[in-house]
């Protein structure tokens, strides 16, 4: 059984079919790209799947259990969260207090249970591994900066941290090198590598750069008008005429 079991997903905003019938597993340890046009439906997709949206119909299971339907709060508890794309969650904070903050407010239901509800030996414990998740990301030595203060690739590599505090086994990615220079896109790529490598997390991206995304991913989803039109590896899609056609307007996919 593969980690996550999406089946027969579809959400409909009024008449428009975003998400139309979409089966998607992902194995442990994977790292898996999901490509398309603009307006395919990934966003939509990444939605679904942590619990943002409702599903109108569809089935989607994570390490054996049922999550569709569920809070998102209870879909990060148990393993599965997302990244955004926008940048620092808490601006105002340090870096390590967005760690720190991010635990409590992705799988807590109140502000008021974020910051007052956990102990003194909790609250330690958590500190630790903020700062180990830090270190990881090599942004440990930023630890007292205030986030908004952050270079944009390290902004958006908190965005990671900040997912990462809830200790999650499946990460989902929403343009994780948006924006970036290619120094930060080859710094922030290189930590995804590491997540799964080292900490065997099991990732899922979102991404327009297909440079990044061939690279990387070992296996890629492929949304055209919400349906799936194709899996496979990195070579396999580059070289499919469907998907250069939907794609990339009939050009080669440069890798
Ligand atoms: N909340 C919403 N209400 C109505 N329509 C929506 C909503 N969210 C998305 N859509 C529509 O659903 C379709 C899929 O959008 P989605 O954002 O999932 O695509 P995408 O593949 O992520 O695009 P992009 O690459 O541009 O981010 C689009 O036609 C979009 O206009």
């Amino acid at each position: 059984m593969a980690l996550l079991e999406a089946r027969a997903l579809v959400k409909r905003f009024g008449g428009l079919v975003a998400v139309n019938n979409v089966d998607l597993d992902v194995e442990a340890g994977e790292i898996r790209g999901i490509i398309g046009p603009n307006g395919a439906g990934k966003t939509t997709l990444f939605n679904l799947v942590s619990g943002a949206l409702r599903l109108s119909s569809g089935t989607i299971t994570f390490n054996g259990e049922v999550i569709s339907g569920r809070k998102p709060s209870h879909i990060a508890k148990a393993g599965l969260v997302r990244t955004f794309q926008r940048n620092a969650m808490f601006p105002n904070y340090t870096v390590l207090e967005n760690v720190l903050l991010s635990r409590h407010t992705q799988i807590e239901e109140t502000l008021f249970k974020a910051i007052f509800g956990t102990d003194r030996e909790e609250e330690e414990r958590n500190r630790a591994r903020a700062r180990e998740i830090l270190e990881f990301l090599e942004l440990d030595i930023y630890a007292n900066e205030q986030a908004e203060n952050l270079a944009h690739g390290h902004q958006r590599l908190l965005g990671i941290a900040n997912a990462l505090a809830v200790e999650p086994r499946l990460i989902m990615l929403d343009e994780p090198v948006a924006g970036m220079n290619p120094t930060e896109t080859a710094m922030v790529t290189d930590h995804i590598r590491r997540l799964r490598d080292e900490w065997n997390m099991t990732v899922i991206l979102v991404e327009h750069d297909m440079r990044t995304v061939m690279e990387i991913c070992e296996y890629i989803t492929v949304i055209n008008f919400g349906s799936k039109l194709m899996e496979g590896t990195p070579k396999e899609v580059s070289q499919n005429p469907e998907v250069i056609e939907a794609y990339l307007g009939s050009e080669e996919i440069d890798i």
